[in-house]
């Protein structure tokens, strides 16, 4: 297919996403399936374009001044590909497959790309609704902080210290051009080609020999911040498919004991294959065994790390999944809200005196992240905020010094994509002081 003909095809994309309101992915596999003859070079660059409309939907409908997908489309490739208006031109020609040639309105459009008039929400591409929870977390900066958050992620991998070090598998993978992560110690990221794609890092040997995981850098950072270390009795009570768990038991070099759950059985069952291609040998997956069994009730009081990984509306990881941010709504936060709570209170079941829990989630929102702790504090008198500056003083180098990361409510730390070139989280630690 040629450059134009993939337009065509992410504006039909487009459309499908809009007028049957479907998943990007659905919508994207429908367009593969009816369209046999575009090979995967094509689709992934298709999908790339409709991701990165996505990221940009409300500046590119403003700045075009409608909201069609093919506005969408066109004002996407300038805001987030920073195509000039000729460039644009160029591909919009009106032949055989390409888009329509660009009208006199179309061409002005591009080429004052005004958003000075545009409201905080349109500007930094995120749902009205979420306005007073993002002007809670970032003030003045709201508009900067939620632009980072709509461009185009890096891929990030971990590379796993139980099996190699970070400067022997550089060269291996030199071929798909790493570079080292600015901040975490065992991180190497990789860049998009022009079409949008990463490297398959899935299908390399190094990676079926579990020398490496993918894993953004904040994941990575604040799993290390946590205070983990060697000879820990830990619980990882969120575990999901044990992306944190990898490096939780890299970082205790395999001492001490990790108790792995989740409250979803089918979201822990990759763990084991995991597991075992990194050569953990420090897990126990706790498997519940019916819905709201509690599989870790033997380590009552007697846990040093609790790591609460909670279930949260992603807000932290728009980047990745630009389609989320659209749809997500009000009643799933709240539900989320329900759900923090509730894990906190499980954890606080599991650490000893002395032990700590660490509150951990990808997303950026003051309601799940400092207010959580805030009211996990209130109704749990034997359990103490640790200071954010203790919990920098645990982070590398390059951040330890960095006090704009401390949250908007003071209870933790908050990296995001422009203050740390990371997806959006949240940590802060709680310690069971009675
Ligand atoms: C952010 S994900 C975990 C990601 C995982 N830690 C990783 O690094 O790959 C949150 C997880 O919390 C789980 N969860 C939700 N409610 C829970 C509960 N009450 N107890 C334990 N896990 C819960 C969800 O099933 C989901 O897998």
């Amino acid at each position: 297919m040629t450059p134009s003909a993939r337009l065509s095809a992410a504006i039909e994309v487009l459309s499908d996403i809009e007028t049957r309101r479907r998943p990007a992915p659905d919508a994207l596999k429908d367009w593969g399936l009816a369209h046999r003859f575009a090979g995967s070079k094509d689709r992934a660059a298709i999908a790339s374009l409709v991701y990165d409309c996505l990221r940009r939907r409300a500046s590119s409908a403003h700045v075009m001044g409608e909201a069609t997908p093919r506005a969408i489309l066109l004002g996407a490739l300038a805001l987030a590909r920073g195509q000039s208006r000729a460039e644009i031109a160029a591909l919009c020609t009106g032949e055989r497959f390409a888009p329509e040639a660009l009208t006199a309105a179309e061409a002005k459009a591009l080429d004052k790309l005004d958003l000075s008039k545009a409201p905080a929400a349109v500007a930094g591409d995120f749902p009205d609704w979420l306005s007073d929870d993002l002007a809670a977390a970032f003030g003045d900066e709201v508009v900067a902080e939620m632009t980072a958050l709509s461009a185009r992620a890096p891929i990030d991998i971990r590379v796993n210290t139980l099996k190699t070090e970070r400067m022997r598998l550089v060269p291996e993978l030199a071929h798909l051009h790493p570079e080292l992560t600015p901040h975490a110690p065992t991180g190497l990221r990789f860049g998009h080609g022009d079409d949008g794609r990463g490297p398959t890092l899935q299908v390399t040997p190094e990676f079926l020999k579990g020398l490496f995981e993918i894993q953004d850098e904040g994941s990575q950072l604040v799993a290390s911040m946590t205070g983990v270390g060697p000879d820990m009795q830990v619980v990882d009570l969120c575990a999901g498919g044990g992306g944190k768990t990898l490096e939780l038991a890299a970082l205790m070099d395999n001492s001490g004991q990790i108790y792995a759950t989740d409250s979803d059985a089918r979201r822990l069952a990759p763990i084991h294959d995991r597991l075992a291609r990194a050569g953990a040998r420090n897990v126990q997956v706790r498997t519940p065994k019916t819905r709201g069994d509690e599989p870790l009730a033997d380590l009552a009081d007697k846990i040093d790390l609790v790591l609460v990984d909670a279930p949260c509306t992603g807000v932290g990881t728009w980047r990745r999944n630009p389609d989320t941010k659209w749809r997500v709504r009000p009643g799933a936060l709240d539900e989320r809200m329900k759900e923090q709570d509730f894990v906190l209170a499980r954890a606080a079941k599991l650490v000893k005196r002395g032990g700590r829990i660490a509150y951990v989630t990808c997303s950026v929102l003051p309601r799940e992240n400092d207010e959580r702790v805030k009211a996990f504090l209130a109704s749990n008198p034997a359990f103490a905020s640790v200071d954010p500056q203790e919990i920098l003083a645990l982070a590398p180098d390059t951040l330890s010094e960095r006090d704009d990361l401390v949250s908007p409510g003071g209870y933790g730390i908050q990296l995001t994509p422009r203050r740390t070139g990371t997806d959006g989280f949240f940590l802060a630690i709680v310690e069971r002081v009675k």
